[in-house]
């Protein structure tokens, strides 16, 4: 009898701790705290809250096909990216942008890249100005600098949304580069999504962006990590995920910051939303790569349809940075979904920007 209870007792106990280990259950618990109340309807609203409808989103900012529109104006995108060790990342980016419907796309790489990325497609526009240190001599690290700044700045204007980091790879010499790059990117206004080793560069340079309400971070689970430790001095906290975002999107002074994993959380320290739409089981590399991209042009588009003095939207939030994260997550991951029913184990990164033109078709029909 009492061994009969004494099961029962480590049974309900195993039982609360797995209940007590499951994601679900801890975000849960974490809006309970958040919306101060105990009744399960008020949890049940708080949980839905935080999801988004990315579709009314998409509608709203994708740009009709208008004959009047010339060429630039649905977007011109540059990336920051690629170099002796990385060619795909970039192109993945790059590519991704010009399949969602952006006009323009360029990649500013390094010189050994260039070569590599421009066999890959015609469609892309490369410059091959970025180098590494092992390809310049010390006494001229200062000359080369001035070049590579000048370089970009020839194009700088022209752009909409520079995407700084896929495969860009963790030289100083080139990170240097890069940083001024970002500084001018940011004296013209031109949003700036930071992804990869970009990550990496502004993880440990926070002034880069701090404060800088153009710019998107979009950490993996480790590039989080790293920002937590170096932003918070803290531990990543999944209990309180959508809390901790937002403190750290504060702390940055306001920076949009889309937190990738099995749900995309998304804030600009104002606010947290969520982006569940179902994805892909699969992870092969290169999915955040698409997801810049991605979020690259539909920023650029929210910009446009929020600055269009007749916009009768009907969005309810304004930020343009957080509806261009809203709009690329979900379909990068519908994409993704599409891909998987076809390729099921085999599905690579190409097969899901494929399905990139059917993702947005499906739900902003082109006519
Ligand atoms: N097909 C392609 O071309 C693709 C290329 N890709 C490109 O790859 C780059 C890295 O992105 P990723 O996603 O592998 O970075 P992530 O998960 O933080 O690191 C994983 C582990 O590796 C380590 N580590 C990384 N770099 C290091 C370095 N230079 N030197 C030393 N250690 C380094 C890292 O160490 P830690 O940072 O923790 O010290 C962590 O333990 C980035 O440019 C991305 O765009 C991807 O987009 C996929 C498709
Ligand atoms: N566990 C998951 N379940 C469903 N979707 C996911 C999951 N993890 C990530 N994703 C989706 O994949 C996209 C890319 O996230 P991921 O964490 O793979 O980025 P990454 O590591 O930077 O990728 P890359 O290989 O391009 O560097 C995210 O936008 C997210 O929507
Ligand atoms: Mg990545």
């Amino acid at each position: 009898m009492r061994d009969g209870m004494n099961s029962r007792i480590l049974l309900d106990a195993a039982k609360s701790c797995i209940l007590a280990s499951s994601p679900v259950f801890r975000r849960q618990q974490f809006l309970i705290r958040c919306v101060g109340g105990s009744t399960d309807q008020r949890d049940m609203q708080a949980l839905r809250s935080l999801e988004v409808d990315s579709q009314s989103i998409i509608r709203a900012i994708t740009p009709a096909l208008d004959p009047t529109r010339h060429k630039g104006q649905a977007g011109n995108i540059a990336v920051i990216g690629g170099c002796r060790e990385y060619t795909g990342a970039p192109y993945f980016s790059a590519i991704s942008a010009l399949k969602i419907g952006a006009d323009l796309s360029h990649v500013f790489c390094t010189t050994d890249a260039a070569p590599v990325i421009k066999s890959y497609s015609p469609e892309l526009i490369v410059h091959p100005v970025l180098e590494e240190s092992y390809n310049v001599g010390e006494e001229h690290k200062s000359s080369i600098a001035s070049k590579v700044l000048a370089e970009v700045d020839k194009w700088l204007e022209r752009f909409d949304c520079l995407v700084v980091g896929p495969g860009l790879g963790r030289d100083p010499f080139l990170l240097d580069c890069v940083s001024e790059i970002m500084r001018h990117a940011r004296q013209s206004n031109i949003p700036i999504v930071i992804d990869g080793d970009g990550l990496f560069l502004v993880t440990n340079n926070l002034e880069l962006v701090s404060g800088y309400a153009l710019a998107v971070l979009t950490p993996n689970v480790n590039e989080y990590k790293r920002l937590v430790q170096k932003v918070l001095s803290s531990e990543v906290n999944d209990i309180d995920a959508p809390q901790q975002l937002l403190s750290l999107a504060k702390q940055i002074g306001g920076v949009t910051i889309l937190r990738k994993g099995n749900s995309d959380l998304i804030s600009d320290g104002d606010t947290v939303k969520s982006v569940s739409v179902y994805g892909s089981p699969r992870r092969c590399g290169g999915q955040g790569d698409i997801l810049s991209g991605s979020v690259a042009v539909f920023l650029s588009w929210a910009r446009q349809h929020i600055l269009a003095a007749d916009s009768n939207s009907n969005i309810r939030f304004k930020n343009p940075t957080v509806l261009g994260c809203i709009a690329g997550s979900a379909i990068l991951r519908k994409a993704a979904s599409l891909a998987f029913s076809n390729k099921k184990r085999s599905t690579v990164t190409g097969d899901i920007i494929e399905c990139l033109g059917k993702s947005l078709e499906d739900i902003s029909p082109a006519s």
